[in-house]
């Protein structure tokens, strides 16, 4: 197996076969730049580029990486991403002396994950979710509308989705304040405003479109994953209350645009090959412009935790995988772009709730608790229907490889009570 000079444990999410990308500033001061993770560390791009290290790539030579956001990168194309993370992965080896040998630059370009202030590492101009899940689909039409319209018509025949809000995405780390709005208990004569009393989180994961495409000018189900520059994890934030009672008939609007946290690290398309494999069958036959060939799915394990306060650590209460998702990324660009609609570098298509269809793989608490009538119960005798202040909902994902990992990372934030400012 190949292996970097940079020691990388057994069980760490950045090997050499990751290089996942990120836009980070040290914390000893200086602008925001692009970084690729190793073990550990962070190697700092700009440096290398400065040096003409990354020569003769194509993305070598043009400040792309003294920049804050992998915007301009992911507006190359395919071949351009690759040849990068061929020349890093090279620099890296342990057998290549390059970088290896050179004390100097290895100072100057290689910091600590922990001295480092990990930023939103995309400029996202469209955020778009899926409901991609058949289990999640069927738990929720379950929940909100009775067991007889549990999957809608239209699910098994296109990826349904809404057109969500890019300004409230946040990076991992970012507190979450308890959204306030209009609610209508079952049992209330009229509606109610107040804190939400019902928030939510959504284990997802989020594709990174890298080369966009023309207006009036669709991405065909086949060429899709080329427009793909990467994937990282999503926590779709959710006010059941407020969505339940504002979704009739356009679908969720406040419940779902007060936050949205996505993890620092966007793992290369490329690196995921190795873990690509057949997703459910599709029965019935999507239309020609949904139909993929090939496998379009990919194995990553997920993992939520919860630590509320009182708990010395946190509890993993969910395990899920990317795998079990019914439509496709390739289905969901296909589908999103049919009409004419342009995709553009650096939106997020996120893939919608991913549940399983055993209880411990639901992927949101309105699943797990079956919305509030089987509460779920914590180490140290917490019991938890819906999140409460303070709360941390931290998300984790990995493939796993023959001894090596392809990790995301983390997402994590924790939940602040109303009325306690921004930021
Ligand atoms: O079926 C409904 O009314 C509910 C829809 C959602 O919760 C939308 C959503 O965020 C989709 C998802 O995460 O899978
Ligand atoms: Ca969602
Ligand atoms: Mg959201």
């Amino acid at each position: 197996m190949v292996r970097s000079f940079i020691h990388v444990e057994p069980d760490s999410h950045f090997p050499l076969q990751n290089l996942p990308y990120g836009v980070f500033r040290p914390r000893s001061g200086g602008d925001p730049r692009v970084g690729v993770a190793i073990g550990d560390q962070v190697l700092d791009l700009a440096v290398l580029d400065a040096v003409g290290y990354l020569d003769p790539a194509e993305a070598a030579g043009q400040g792309l990486f003294s920049k804050p956001s992998l915007n301009a990168l992911m507006a190359l194309r395919r071949p351009a991403w690759s040849e990068l993370r061929q020349t890093i992965r090279r620099l890296l080896d342990a057998e290549e002396p390059a970088l290896r040998d050179n004390a100097v630059l290895r100072q100057a370009a290689f910091h600590k994950q922990a001295e480092v202030e990990l930023l939103l590492p995309v400029e996202i101009g469209d955020y778009t979710d899926f409901y991609a899940s058949r289990d999640h689909a069927t738990n929720v039409g379950s929940l909100f509308r009775g067991k007889e319209q549990a999957l809608m018509p239209n699910w098994l025949h296109l990826p349904v989705g809404y057109h969500g809000r890019a300004s409230s995405i946040v990076i991992s780390g970012t507190d979450v304040q308890r959204p306030l709005g209009q609610m209508k208990p079952p049992d209330a004569a009229a509606p109610l405003f107040g804190p939400c009393r019902q928030l939510d989180f959504e284990l997802e994961v989020g594709c990174l479109i890298g080369t966009g495409n023309a207006l009036g000018a669709p991405i065909s189900v086949d060429d899709a994953e080329e427009y793909i520059f990467g994937l990282v994890l999503v926590n779709d934030w959710s006010a059941r209350d407020i969505q339940a009672w504002e979704y009739q008939p356009l679908g969720p609007f406040l419940g779902k645009n007060f936050a949205t946290s996505i993890s620092p690290w966007v793992v290369p398309f490329e690196a995921l090959e190795p873990f690509r494999v057949a997703g459910p069958a599709q029965e019935p036959k999507p239309l020609p412009y949904l139909e993929q060939s090939g496998k379009g799915a990919f194995d990553i394990r997920l993992e939520v935790q919860l630590q509320a306060e009182s708990m010395k650590e946190a509890e993993c209460i969910a395990e899920s995988n990317f795998r079990y998702l019914y439509w496709t990324m390739a289905q969901q660009i296909a589908h999103h772009t049919i009409g004419g609609c342009n995709l553009r570098p650096g939106d997020l298509l996120a893939s919608g709730t991913v549940s399983g269809a055993e209880k411990g793989t639901r992927g949101c608490l309105l699943e797990l608790t079956w919305r509030g009538s089987d509460p779920l119960k914590l180490a140290g005798g917490e019991e938890r229907v819906w999140l409460e202040d303070s709360d941390r909902v931290t998300m984790t994902g990995w493939c796993q490889g023959d001894g090596y990992r392809i990790g995301f990372g983390e997402v994590t934030g924790r939940v602040r009570p109303v009325g306690q400012g921004g930021g």
